[in-house]
């Protein structure tokens, strides 16, 4: 197929909706929704691996920043819904080194689909077809308006236009 930004918002949204396991492990036990130590190994890890790729780190990093923070809006998103509905609080919780590596797949996909997606992401049209892709997972992910808004803080720092 064609190269397009699919595959790479496709993968983005998947790592928006994992911020959902994130949430309910961590919910009710304290611990932070913040950790500084794994974002930082995050970061270290994509800026060493992303010259092999062709990609800037920094920009890279950016990249990643941009999904971290799409985390974190979901899970503070979700843990103040389930406050307020206890109701519909998980009843298990999940267990974080068991999601965490699959984050670090989807890291390692979302690097590839960067590098991938180079041109199309340098390229004048990247905003307006980023724009329909997002649209499209929205719809493929069910996602509410929480995750909508979260996919689109993730997917901000895309184009390097
Ligand atoms: O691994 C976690 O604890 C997460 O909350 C996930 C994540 C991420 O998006 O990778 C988001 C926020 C944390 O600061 C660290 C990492």
């Amino acid at each position: 197929s064609p190269p397009s930004l699919w595959r790479l918002t496709d993968l983005v949204a998947q790592r928006v909706r994992i911020a959902d396991q994130v949430a309910a492990a961590k919910y009710g036990t304290g611990s932070p929704i913040d950790d500084p130590v794994r974002e930082q190994q995050i970061y270290d890890s994509v800026a060493a691996r992303a010259p092999e790729l062709g990609l800037d780190p920094a920009e890279a990093v950016r990249f990643f920043r941009a999904q971290v923070e799409a985390s974190k809006l979901v899970q503070r998103g979700l843990h103040a819904r389930w406050a307020e509905h206890p109701a519909e609080a998980p009843a298990t919780r999940p267990d974080l080194t068991e999601i965490r590596p699959a984050i670090d797949r989807m890291n390692t996909g979302l690097l590839a689909e960067l590098a991938a997606t180079r041109q199309l992401r340098t390229a004048r049209t990247c905003p307006a077809r980023l724009l329909v892709a997002a649209r499209v997972a929205d719809v493929v992910h069910r996602f509410d308006a929480l995750h909508a808004r979260a996919l689109r803080a993730a997917t901000a720092a895309t184009c390097a236009v």
